[in-house]
């Protein structure tokens, strides 16, 4: 079986489902195979897999990029639990730019997202322990990390659970809002 594109509002993201064999001891499924994925149109070098572990739900992690040209395709799954996982696009000229979608990632629908170079990321957990893991196509660059408000009110992403009991690192506390950040995404040149 082919992989299932699902287009989304925004320009360029695509929710991925792959072939899931269940059997009385549960499921297999392969979450990645290269020509399968080419053929879905989706041809990128991954070079680095990524894993975290959230401990439990209202943990929430955004909304990150990294600057060009460190910029990062990334094709994210849920291995455990479930989250809310939100993209905003920050490609200046883009017929989406400052839009944002919401998604359901989890363990039972298996679906995978493809975070195209430009977006900023961005997820909340809705169980506890959620193993997050990701193939990213650009190497984590310290000096180009940077990330935008989750709570920006010209953006207005609706989180599915109450803002007061948040658990977040420090930075993602302080975040510059969508029109303060430092944003060098021109759409159709990343
Ligand atoms: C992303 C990354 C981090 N690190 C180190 C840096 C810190 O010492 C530690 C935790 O990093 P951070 O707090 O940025 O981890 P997350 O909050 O999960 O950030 C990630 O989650 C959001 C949702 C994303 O989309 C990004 O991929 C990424 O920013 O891991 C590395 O060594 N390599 C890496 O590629």
């Amino acid at each position: 079986m082919p992989i299932k594109i699902i287009p989304t509002k925004l320009k360029d993201v695509k929710l991925v489902e792959t072939e899931v064999f269940g059997d009385h001891r549960g499921f297999f499924t392969e979450t990645f195979t290269r020509n399968k994925f080419e053929e879905a149109g989706i041809d990128f070098d991954f070079n680095q897999d990524n894993q975290s572990l959230s401990t439990q739900p209202g943990v929430l992690r955004g909304m990150h990029y990294q600057l060009a040209p460190y910029t990062q395709t990334k094709l994210v799954r849920v291995v455990t639990g479930a989250v809310y996982d939100v993209l905003v696009d920050m490609r200046k000229g883009s017929p989406t730019y400052g839009e944002w979608e919401g998604y359901l990632l989890s363990e039972y629908n298996h679906r995978q997202l493809l975070v195209p170079r430009g977006f900023a990321h961005g997820f909340m957990t809705l169980t506890p322990n959620v193993n997050f893991a990701y193939k990213v196509d650009g190497y984590y660059e310290p000096k180009a990390d940077r990330g935008i408000a989750f709570d920006d009110p010209e953006i207005g992403i609706e989180w599915p659970m109450s803002l007061d009991h948040l658990v977040m690192s420090e930075k993602d506390q302080h975040h510059p809002t969508l029109a303060e950040a430092e944003n060098n995404f021109i759409y159709g040149e990343i």
